[in-house]
């Protein structure tokens, strides 16, 4: 479990980015963390695993306080963290595997990460994880031969690797299709449901969040305006949020992407391409 509290940042430009936040996430809930540019999203999802240092407050992971971890020790708490970004941070030259091992290597002594000797039981691991996000055919592709929607995969199966206790989503369909961004989100939900995970996903797309996620905090200049069940983002709380918008059509715009969909799934399987 996950605990926040009272969270407050101030860089030291003088820019306020978040203001006493506090909330839990229980260990299997997928939480979508939405709100404008510069809300403080980012800053809320680096200061849980303290890459940007906060100004106030604490987070526990667990029983773990790890606000108040030195260095070493800081190190050895963000083994338990996984983190998946918006541009996968993938090392292009790499294979898939290579990539997905690389999760290990905050585990693994420096001599054995040097070399790239991994273990049978990390290989093995790394195996099923590729298995598991549809990519056991690519475990020898270089990452730059992937497409977006591939490489946030490995940026997932990579995440996994180290068997964290939570996950920290950092925008993860930023650059994909409106297609592939549900296939990401529904994959990062199902896997997260499988291993009891807890998991915060800054998204800047609302509907995805609510159509993938059961728990939305949304965010305004750095303070927690919502923490509630997606059904109860309505037009007033979103523009609470968001400031005016016309909320009805963008509705119908993800709905209609949705109809496109579903449309092409079933004009592939008449195919016999799926
Ligand atoms: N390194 C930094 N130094 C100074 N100010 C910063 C820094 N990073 C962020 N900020 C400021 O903190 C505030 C919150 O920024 P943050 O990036 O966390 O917001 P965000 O909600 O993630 O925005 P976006 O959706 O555009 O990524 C903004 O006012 C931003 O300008």
């Amino acid at each position: 479990m996950l605990k926040v509290a009272n969270l407050s940042k101030t860089y030291k430009t003088g820019d306020k980015a978040l203001s006493d936040v506090s909330f839990e996430v229980p260990s299997g809930e997928v939480v979508g963390l939405i709100g404008p540019s510069g809300a403080g999203k980012s800053t809320l999802i680096r200061c849980v695993n303290r890459l940007v240092e906060p100004t106030a407050g604490k987070v526990f992971l667990g029983d773990l306080d790890i606000t108040s971890l030195p260095r070493k020790e800081l190190r050895r708490a963000r083994r338990r963290i996984g983190m998946i970004f918006q541009e996968y941070a993938l090392v292009e030259r790499l294979t898939v595997m290579e990539n997905v091992l690389s999760g290990r290597l905050g585990y693994v002594p420096f001599w054995r990460s040097f070399t790239r000797r991994f273990n049978q039981s990390d290989l093995d691991k790394a195996f099923k994880l590729l298995d598991r996000v549809g990519l056991s055919d690519q475990a020898e592709k270089r990452a730059d031969a992937l497409s977006g929607g591939q490489r946030q995969r490995v940026g997932i199966a990579r995440a996994l690797e180290q068997d964290p206790e939570l996950l920290l989503v950092d925008e993860p369909t930023a650059s994909l299709d409106p297609k592939t961004s549900r296939q990401i989100m529904r994959l990062i939900g199902e896997i997260c449901a499988e291993r009891d995970l807890p998991a915060i996903i800054n998204i800047h797309d609302v509907i995805l969040a609510q159509n993938f996620t059961r728990r939305i905090i949304g965010l305004r200049a750095g303070q927690v305006v919502f923490d509630g069940p997606p059904d109860a983002l309505d037009d007033k709380v979103l523009t609470e949020i968001y400031g005016e918008e016309d909320w009805t059509a963008m509705r119908k715009a993800a709905h209609s992407d949705d109809h496109d969909d579903a449309a092409l799934v079933k004009e592939e399987r008449l195919a016999g391409l799926t």
